[in-house]
């Protein structure tokens, strides 16, 4: 078939002569309605005539087509624009070819000759296409074409200011590329080579004659079809042969190391492997460019732990080509650090949904709540933090585009409540690399310490959209399977709103992935807009599960296991069924206003709210204050009657358990505060506790029973709310143990 413009109406500036006239005629040959724009200057700017331009428009008619002319400059480019709407209605295509020349060696460039350029040139480009472009936006179509140069790209000599304007049309080009492709406005830059009034000027006559303007048109043409979805594009065209050029590094190399000064003398060391273009990478996008600088800096600190020395390159855009599971099973991130405090766990709260609204949330959201915690699924935020930092790029045989990238599934499994506030490690290993045919993958496991201890591990199902038909496996033993729910209907359902706003603010907690904000990074994925983060989704059912199922007490958190089968938008609300078998609780999130399931083969396994007896806690010897006493608040509050005994003995008050009033108890040795509540725990503290130091130290290295301290007095209860102050000193001291 061949390619018609029927119906589009081209702009092409500078079409009295040479590539402009070849243009003109060829799109008008093929149906299109052009307007043949020329101030009818001559090549230096000088004179003005509108013969250049009517006599194109004649021989357009002349041979049936449509075609109107324009006589103002480019830096009208309103009026230019105008002349298009007014004559036919619309405008599709902008050629943006009108230029003319200054030549001079760099020394005796005037600023006339200077601005003279970048205003016809680069400046007239922008306000032409910037007449056009709101029209293209709302029409969603658009082709834009920016005139460029070899004296851009490569510099010629006596073309400083000409080689100036003509790269930063490429740099224009490039930046219209990605603002307008959600919108099919596609702007490609040409760097043609033809026989003009211009080059006449700089080339022999013989080599002009045979660069004839009608061996570049064809190009232009079909970059401007409706067909052609190249976009961002940079070609060399001339004499029947079209390339096209791209970004080259070199893998580069660290020249400094974490925490100590860059020097010259070291990149003058290093220079010939900073230049070295073996194995050079292509980065084409400025997340692709920065993805390898995030790379750099979590390298710098794997460097400065294991004391070795590594290239930038291997933290670059991976160079092997596609995806080969041999190269990257088994290969390990490097490891990173994760310090936070009780704003980080605040934060991630309201990014799942968390709100004031709700009194019970009031536990996550305020430090100063006596029972301030840490939601259970904030335990992801570390972990992916190593994968992100730690570069999944960097490793070997993961080729990855970023821009195809999806959460696919994830596990999560806590072995002790996470703290408020501290400092965690985490390893991340390629577990394995699975080909689904429609996409590849890629299984990570990150196991989490504090302190040397394990705190939880992650398994992340990374699913890279058409990366697949590698001729891997298509299954792995090591992937942490998803359960389909029970067949009845749900025992519970929840129905909670994401705002707008979600993903925005989700993504403060450290997934700074484009595709949740950036609506260009999204379109690339192929979305009309950013999309919610899987994880965001997966905090949002989680704790509806703790808050129906576990009374919202993390402690009884144990691992979770979510399939992300469609994306969420922000805004969307997000319907939860559960059903409860054991201590299992199935999960399925909807949204509903489509009613289209978007996590799936998912549960939450919670601790039975009596499996650690407070027998068991003294059994490690070696536990940390910190954890000894979130256990003995644990137990105190399942102890029932005898709690109620008890306090009731001490105080003379009364503390009822009966379910929703149960008298609760938790510690923070971070905040320093450890409570009693009457009633449930939005309530205000009744009671404080204090034990004395030797006592304290008998219950940390596991000597006594917890339960039967607390009975034989040695845990004292005050009914004084002051004491807390004294206690707070007390418990901050130990928890340096
Ligand atoms: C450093 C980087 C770290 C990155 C971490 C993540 C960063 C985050 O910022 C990114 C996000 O949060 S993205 C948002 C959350 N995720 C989503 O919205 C994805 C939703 N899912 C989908 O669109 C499709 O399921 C889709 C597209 C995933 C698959 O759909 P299809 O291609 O149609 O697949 P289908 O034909 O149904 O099945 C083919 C095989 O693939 C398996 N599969 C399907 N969905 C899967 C999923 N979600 N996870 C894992 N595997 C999945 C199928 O089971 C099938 O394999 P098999 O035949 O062997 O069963």
């Amino acid at each position: 078939m061949s390619l018609s413009f029927e119906g589009r109406v081209v702009l092409v500036t500078g079409a009295g002569g040479g590539l402009g006239r070849e243009y003109a005629l060829a799109f008008a040959e093929r149906g299109a309605s052009v307007i043949v724009n020329d101030l009818g200057t001559d090549t230096k700017g000088g004179g003005k005539s509108s013969a250049a331009a009517d006599k194109v428009v004649e021989e357009i008619r002349a041979k049936g087509g449509k075609a109107v002319a324009n006589y103002d400059s480019v830096e009208d480019g309103e009026k230019l624009i105008q002349t298009a709407l007014d004559a036919f209605g619309r405008i599709d295509v902008v050629v943006n070819n009108a230029g003319i020349l200054r030549d001079r060696s760099f020394a005796r460039t005037s600023d006339l000759d200077w601005d003279l350029i970048q205003r016809i040139h680069l400046r007239g480009s922008f306000l032409v296409t910037r007449a056009a472009w709101n029209h293209m936006k709302n029409q969603k179509f658009g082709r834009i074409i920016m005139t460029a140069s070899a004296a851009g790209i490569y510099g010629n000599f006596g073309q400083a200011n000409y080689s100036a304007a003509k790269l930063g049309m490429l740099g224009l080009a490039n930046t219209l590329a990605i603002e307008g492709r959600k919108y099919n406005v596609h702007c490609n830059t040409i760097a043609p080579v033809a026989g003009s009034r211009l080059t006449e000027t700089v080339m022999p006559p013989d080599l002009v004659a045979s660069l004839k303007p009608e061996y570049v048109a064809p190009l232009v043409l079909w970059l401007c079809h409706e067909q052609c979805q190249e976009n961002g594009g940079l070609f060399e065209v001339g004499a029947g042969w079209i390339g096209k050029l791209r970004w080259e590094r070199s893998q580069g190399q660290i020249v400094r190391k974490k925490n100590k000064s860059m020097t010259p003398e070291a990149v003058r060391d290093q220079w010939d492997k900073i230049c070295d273009f073996t194995d050079a990478t292509k980065p084409a996008t400025v997340q692709e460019s920065l993805q390898s600088m995030v790379s750099v800096l979590s390298r710098m600190e794997s460097e400065d732990q294991v004391g070795a020395n590594s290239t930038a390159a291997a933290a670059s855009p991976a160079s092997a080509s596609g995806i080969n599971p041999s190269m990257a099973v088994g290969q390990k991130l490097p490891p990173t650090t994760f310090s936070f405090t009780h704003t980080q766990c605040i934060l991630y709260a309201l990014g799942v949904g968390m709100s004031t609204k709700d009194p019970d949330h009031l536990r996550f959201l305020y430090e100063g709540s006596p029972d301030f915690s840490c939601l259970p699924t904030f335990g992801v935020i570390p972990s992916q933090a190593a994968m992100m930092e730690g570069g999944l790029s960097s490793v070997p045989g993961l080729n990855i585009d970023f821009t195809q990238v999806l959460h696919g599934e994830q596990y999560l499994e806590l072995y002790k409540p996470l703290p408020t506030s501290g400092k965690l490690t985490s390893e991340a290993t390629i577990a394995d690399v699975l080909d689904k045919g429609s996409g590849a993958v890629i299984l990570l496991d990150v196991h989490t310490y504090s302190g040397g201890e394990l705190v939880c591990y992650n398994q992340f199902s990374v699913f890279v959209v058409g990366a697949g038909g590698f001729g891997g496996k298509r299954t792995s033993e090591k992937a942490k399977a998803s359960v389909p729910p029970p067949k009845r209907a749900p025992d519970a359902v929840v129905i909670d709103s994401t705002t707008r706003d979600q993903a925005a603010l989700y993504r403060l907690s450290g997934d700074w992935n484009p595709l949740h904000i950036d609506p260009s990074f999204a379109a690339m994925g192929g979305f009309k807009a950013p999309i919610l983060h899987g994880l965001c989704s997966f905090g949002f059912a989680a704790r509806h599960v703790l808050k129906q199922f576990a009374n919202n007490d993390p402690s009884r958190f144990k691992a979770i296991k979510v399939r992300f089968v469609k994306p969420v938008m922000p805004g969307q609300s997000l319907q939860t069924e559960m059903w409860k078998e054991g201590n299992r609780i199935h999960i399925q999130c909807k949204v509903k206003e489509t009613d289209a399931v978007v996590l799936a083969g998912a549960y939450v396994d919670l601790h039975g709210a009596s499996e650690a007896s407070p027998e068991n806690l003294t059994q490690g010897g070696g536990l940390q204050s910190e954890l000894v006493f979130a256990e003995i608040g644990r137990r105190i509050k399942d102890l029932g009657s005898e709690l109620v005994k008890k306090v009731n003995a001490v105080f003379g008050w009364e503390i009822t358990k009966d379910g929703k009033t149960a008298a609760q108890w938790t510690i923070d040795l971070k905040n320093g505060s450890g409570s009693l509540h009457k009633g449930p725990y939005s309530g205000k503290a009744d009671v404080t506790f204090t034990v004395s130091d030797e006592d304290f130290m008998e219950v940390v290295q596991g000597k006594v029973n917890p339960q039967k301290a607390f009975f034989s007095g040695k845990l004292k209860v005050r009914g004084n709310i002051m004491l807390s102050q004294k206690l707070e000193v007390i418990l901050k001291d130990y928890a340096k143990l």
